[in-house]
């Protein structure tokens, strides 16, 4: 079946609101949200501790439903999916990558990028994974495992993983939290080469990782504080602290940006 390429914004919120409990105690994470993820786009999602910005993520990625609100991802309205419709996107259409790594120690690099399409049961492409392992500076690490690679490789290897079906839109939590400044810097650049294939939506709490965005939406009590178009890293440490964030502690500020 062919599919007509769909020429909205690659994500879109429209008045989430996403409430944890209820009564006195209930938590409002996200305040009637609404923003769009233009397609491919590379936005960095940055904000005060409890701010909203997992929430954010969570329920723009379809891993959580907003309490109210809609949330429009690659054309397809997901609070009108089942569960299963849900999970089914997600596979085909979205990517994550997250702090950890979340690799199989038992299976080798290939094994590990291959897992979630032979997990949903589907074939990869004669090749696709050798492209894409050569792409990302991988190629000689194929058949090793993830204990005998650098943090930064096996970051790469979890984006790999996320690329290999193509998907429209990548979600990253914290994708260089974990990593030094070297690996962090390879990690952003390789997350900014895919923002003109793929739509990359990160969240961060790092000034210099967000700076290697187009835009950056701060977060502030579960509402966008504002947006700031290809700011550095020093105007972003700014506006986070005027916001409450306290500095970063693995922040990579002393590290080189693009
Ligand atoms: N499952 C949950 N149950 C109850 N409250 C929650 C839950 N998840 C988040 N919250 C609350 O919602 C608010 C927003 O949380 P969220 O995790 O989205 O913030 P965040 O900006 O990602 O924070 P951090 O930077 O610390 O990860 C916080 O007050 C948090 O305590």
């Amino acid at each position: 079946m062919t599919r007509t390429p769909y020429a909205g914004p690659a994500v879109e919120l429209r008045h989430a609101v996403k409430t944890y409990g209820e009564g006195p105690s209930a938590v409002t994470a996200l305040d009637d949200v609404s923003i769009a993820f233009p397609a491919g786009s590379f936005t960095a999602v940055m904000g005060p501790s409890g701010s909203g910005k997992s929430s954010l993520l969570n329920c723009a990625a379809g891993l959580d439903r907003p309490t109210s609100g809609s949330v429009v991802v690659d054309g397809v309205e997901l609070t009108s999916l089942d569960d299963r419709s849900l999970t089914r996107l997600r596979r085909n259409r979205l990517g994550f990558v997250f702090q950890a790594f979340n690799l199989l120690p038992t299976l080798t690099v290939r094994q590990n990028v291959l897992l979630p399409q032979e997990l949903g049961g589907r074939r990869t492409r004669a090749g696709a994974v050798d492209q894409l392992l050569e792409r990302l500076g991988l190629a000689e690490r194929a058949d090793h495992y993830p204990s005998e690679l650098s943090g930064g490789q096996q970051q790469r290897v979890a984006i790999a993983r996320a690329l290999l079906t193509e998907p429209a839109v990548i979600f990253a939590d914290e994708p260089t939290g974990a990593l030094d400044t070297t690996a962090a810097g390879e990690v952003l650049a390789l997350l900014r080469e895919s923002a003109s294939r793929q739509t990359v939506v990160m969240v961060t709490h790092d000034p210099v990782a967000a700076a290697y965005a187009d835009r950056v939406v701060f977060f502030a009590d579960g509402r966008i504080a504002d947006v700031v178009d290809t700011p550095g890293p020093e105007a972003i440490a700014t506006r986070l602290t005027q916001l409450g964030a306290r500095p970063a502690p693995h922040s990579t500020m002393t590290g080189a940006t693009r």
